[in-house]
């Protein structure tokens, strides 16, 4: 679905990505890990086109991303950032609708389809008590579903969120995943996301990408990328693999 080939990108004398080459799949989750500062969001940035990519760099489906109208895209990929602007007075239901803008005609009229597309999301995120709510008044958290609300509402084939569950709570960071899983498997999406935990990277990803100082170390399955000791060296830290059939967890060890 989308490939990335030969992907550098340089600010003054700093490489911050190096000969990124990936490929990413339809109906897959990719967990991108790794330190700070590896690159991870840069790179998101340029999947999403925030940051253009050079020509010939990434491909959505053969074609080269720079080549497709921005509406067009919008299309495509819809993405949630780190930060999220939240000044702005608007209902949770009202942020969940702007995610329908590609869809709309000329006078940005929102048809039956669209309505059903937002209450559905609503419901499907248990965002349900919050709908009539300005975005103002939610906490960090419940704000950070909303945002992920409004990309679902884009119905995109592709996701990008960066540090999804940055803001939420143990309970509510394995449910927002789960849902996830679950949107995946009914609509045949693929999500890339940025993630911290490395744990819930490994319970909720099936592809693990793993940067380091901009530099792709590690890419495959995760069973794949769990096993190998680059994971350790990566994050100069050791890693403790507990096997709890069916599951099995990754913790940092403490001496
Ligand atoms: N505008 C900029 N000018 C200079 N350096 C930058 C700029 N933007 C990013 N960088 C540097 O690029 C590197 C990669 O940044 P990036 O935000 O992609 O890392 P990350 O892996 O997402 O980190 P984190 O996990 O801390 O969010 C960092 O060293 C960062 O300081």
């Amino acid at each position: 679905m989308i490939r990335v080939e030969h992907l550098h990108y340089t600010i003054g004398e700093k490489q911050i990505l190096k000969d990124i080459n990936l490929q990413f799949e339809k109906n897959k989750i990719y967990g991108m890990i790794g330190p700070n500062g590896a690159g991870k969001s840069t790179l998101l940035k340029h999947i999403m086109r925030i940051i253009e990519p050079a020509k010939q760099t990434i491909f959505f489906e053969g074609q080269d991303v720079i080549k497709i109208r921005t509406k067009d895209y919008a299309k495509k990929c819809s993405f949630v950032f780190q930060e999220n602007a939240r000044d702005v007075d608007f209902t949770v239901e009202e942020m969940i609708a702007m995610g329908r803008y590609p869809y709309l005609d000329l006078l940005g009229s929102q048809n039956k389809e669209d309505q059903n597309i937002v209450e559905q999301i609503i419901e499907e995120l248990s965002l349900c008590p919050f709908k009539e709510r300005s975005i103002m008044s939610l906490s960090g958290g419940e704000a950070q579903k909303v945002f992920i609300g409004r990309a679902l509402a884009q119905k995109t084939p592709l996701l990008l969120l960066d540090e999804p569950i940055s803001m939420l709570d143990v309970h509510n960071s394995i449910e927002l995943l789960s849902r996830l899983q679950a949107i995946k498997e009914k609509y045949g999406l693929t999500v890339i996301m940025v993630l911290h935990d490395l744990n819930l990277a490994f319970q909720y990803c099936d592809h693990i990408v793993l940067l380091e100082k901009g530099e792709v170390v590690l890419a495959g399955e995760k069973e794949k990328v769990l096993k190998s000791e680059k994971l350790h060296d990566v994050y100069k830290h050791k890693l403790k693999i507990i096997e709890d059939f069916p599951h099995t967890y990754i913790v940092p060890k403490i001496d």
